[in-house]
């Protein structure tokens, strides 16, 4: 005790007798003009942000507390894993479906509850048709800045996407579905001419999804002689770094606005060299003769439907020259690595299991590939197995949108400017819905009950008018490749391997493994 007054009194004779006696510099006690204007700017901005973050306050739910720190309650944005930690730590420890933060000063609601984020997806659509405002190009440059996914204003989004859906009919698929099946004899020559020797099964998942998307949506075919040259392919390089942005790609969500701005100025985020690549790259496709009778493909159907700027601004079907180019381009991204990532996944389950592998052999040896056999009905442990796949290693990893319009739901008033997140990782393993083997691998799960496919708390493809427009041929590309595969190879890890893989999410939210997964493939 002796000691620590001895500290203080020492302490105290540090300090001047009377605090009054210290004097304070003349500049100090008349500051000049443009000091009294940041100091008066600071404290009304600092006054601005605390008042915005009482926002959620009469909201009813659990608000994490802000920080300016931390931009908000948004830390999380800046990690790997975040958006998985958060909804680990508040909602799945904590036993919670709903929490909110603030990212920067708007409010979001972060959410697994269905009565909060089915009406907003679907019934109340209208408040919530966008995902982002003002996002632009996600900080790719101006060129690409007219993708279908980011566009602020509905009526543009409704007239690209009219003029996108038709694209993805059944009579469409089934004609693309033919390209794909020519590819496929080319992936298994491919995969044959390994020997059986190991590789990594997402350059052989990676070359088909490529390789399938270009030739059966753009008339396009990859020219590769072997599959363990895939990753040394100008698309794959460049598409690789678009899909790894690191972490400058979280300030477009945490400063609204700040993408399109970039575009306008010209600044490119991330990836400049890709972007410039993928620009001359679809403008050259776009260009390229199509033979008047290949009618199988996208780009042919969106050449059709080209209008000028001009006819755009009322038109409510048709694609400008600039919106082609950024539709190809997101289809491209959109399609290739979502469905590489899901066959991945499949591949690794299926090796893992024997049993599986052999049931599954059973099941696809003898069904024709034709379109309409692609479905539960006609190959349900494919189709279980995909969709397990998609439940546990689902390519997007959160969901979201932004309010329109002030609007209630299920008690929470959701305001102009505020935002909804759903992390589709917690919801898609939450025992609620799943059961206590809810992180179990059990394709099973979907043949005892089939009708968990249309269950509200399954969404890898989104729900509602926004949902994934590329969702049937996913499917088609997805089924047909893994028949395929099972069909002509028997797959088996190499001796060496320890099939011991986790997802790992990465900065651009992707579920990848945590080490590369070998795979021998041995012909049936
Ligand atoms: C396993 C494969 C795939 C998965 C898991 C997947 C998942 C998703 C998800 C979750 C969304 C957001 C939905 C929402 O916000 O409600 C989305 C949107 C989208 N996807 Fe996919 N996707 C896949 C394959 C594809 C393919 C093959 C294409 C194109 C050929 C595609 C094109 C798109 C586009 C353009 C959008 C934006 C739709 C819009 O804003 O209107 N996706 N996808």
């Amino acid at each position: 005790m002796d000691r620590v007054w001895d500290l203080l009194t020492e302490v105290k004779g540090r300090f001047p007798k009377n605090i009054l006696e210290v004097q304070i510099p003349e500049k100090l006690k008349n500051p000049p003009l443009w000091l009294k204007v940041s100091l008066g700017t600071g404290a009304l901005s600092y006054a601005y942000i605390r008042y915005s973050w009482t926002a959620m306050n009469d909201w009813g739910i659990p608000v994490l507390s802000p920080y300016l720190m931390t931009f908000g309650s948004s830390g999380h944005y800046a990690r790997a894993n975040g958006i998985v930690e958060l909804a680990d730590e508040e909602l799945r420890k904590k036993n919670r479906k709903t929490i909110g933060f603030y990212r920067l000063l708007s409010p979001v609601v972060f959410t697994i509850d269905l009565d909060v984020f089915t009406p907003i997806f679907t019934t109340h659509f209208g408040s919530f048709t966008n995902r982002q405002p003002d996002i632009g190009s996600f900080g790719m440059g101006k060129e690409l800045s007219k993708t279908i996914d980011v566009i602020t204003d509905a009526k543009r989004w409704r007239r690209i996407r009219q003029s996108v859906s038709p694209s993805f009919s059944n009579v469409q698929l089934e004609k693309m579905m033919s390209v794909s099946k020519e590819r496929l004899d080319v992936l298994v020559k491919q995969i044959a001419a390994l020997k059986g020797e190991s590789i990594n099964a997402r350059s052989v998942t990676g070359k088909y999804t490529m390789d399938g998307f270009l030739s059966a949506a753009l008339g396009f075919e990859m020219q590769l002689d072997s599959l363990r040259d895939f990753e040394k392919q100008q698309e794959f390089i460049h598409m690789n770094d678009i899909l790894n942005p690191g972490p400058q790609i979280f300030l477009l969500f945490i400063f609204p606005g700040l993408g399109a701005f970039l575009d306008r100025i010209g600044v490119k985020l991330y990836a400049p060299k890709a972007a410039e690549w993928f620009t001359g790259y679809c403008k050259a496709m776009i260009a390229a003769e199509t033979p008047e009778t290949d009618q199988r493909n996208f780009l042919s159907a969106f050449k059709k439907l080209r209008i000028s700027d001009e006819e755009a601004e009322s038109a409510t079907k048709g694609l400008t020259e600039d919106e082609i180019i950024s539709q190809v381009f997101v289809l491209f991204g959109a399609g290739y690595e979502t469905s590489a990532s899901l066959l991945q996944w499949a591949v690794y389950n299926i090796c893992k299991d024997g049993d599986l592998q052999q049931r599954l052999f059973e099941e696809v040896k003898d069904v024709p590939e034709e379109y309409e056999n692609l479905n539960a009905k006609k190959l349900p442990l494919l189709t279980a197995i995909l969709n397990e796949c998609l439940r546990l290693f689902s390519p997007a990893i959160f969901q979201f949108r932004y309010c329109e319009h002030d609007v209630v739901i299920n008690g929470i008033p959701f305001r102009k400017g505020s935002n909804i997140e759903v992390p589709i990782d917690y919801l898609h393993e939450a025992e609620e819905y799943w059961g206590e083997d809810a992180l179990e691998f059990r394709p099973d799960r979907w043949i005892k009950n089939p009708e968990l496919e249309k269950a509200p708390f399954f969404i890898p493809f989104g729900v509602g008018p926004r949902n994934c427009v590329g969702m049937r041929f996913a499917n088609m590309q997805s089924r047909l490749g893994l028949m395929r595969i099972v069909k002509n190879f028997n797959m088996q890890f190499p001796d060496d391997f320890t099939d011991d893989v986790k997802k790992i999410r990465t900065v651009a939210f992707l579920a990848v493994p945590s080490k590369e997964i070998q795979v021998s493939f041995r012909p049936r």
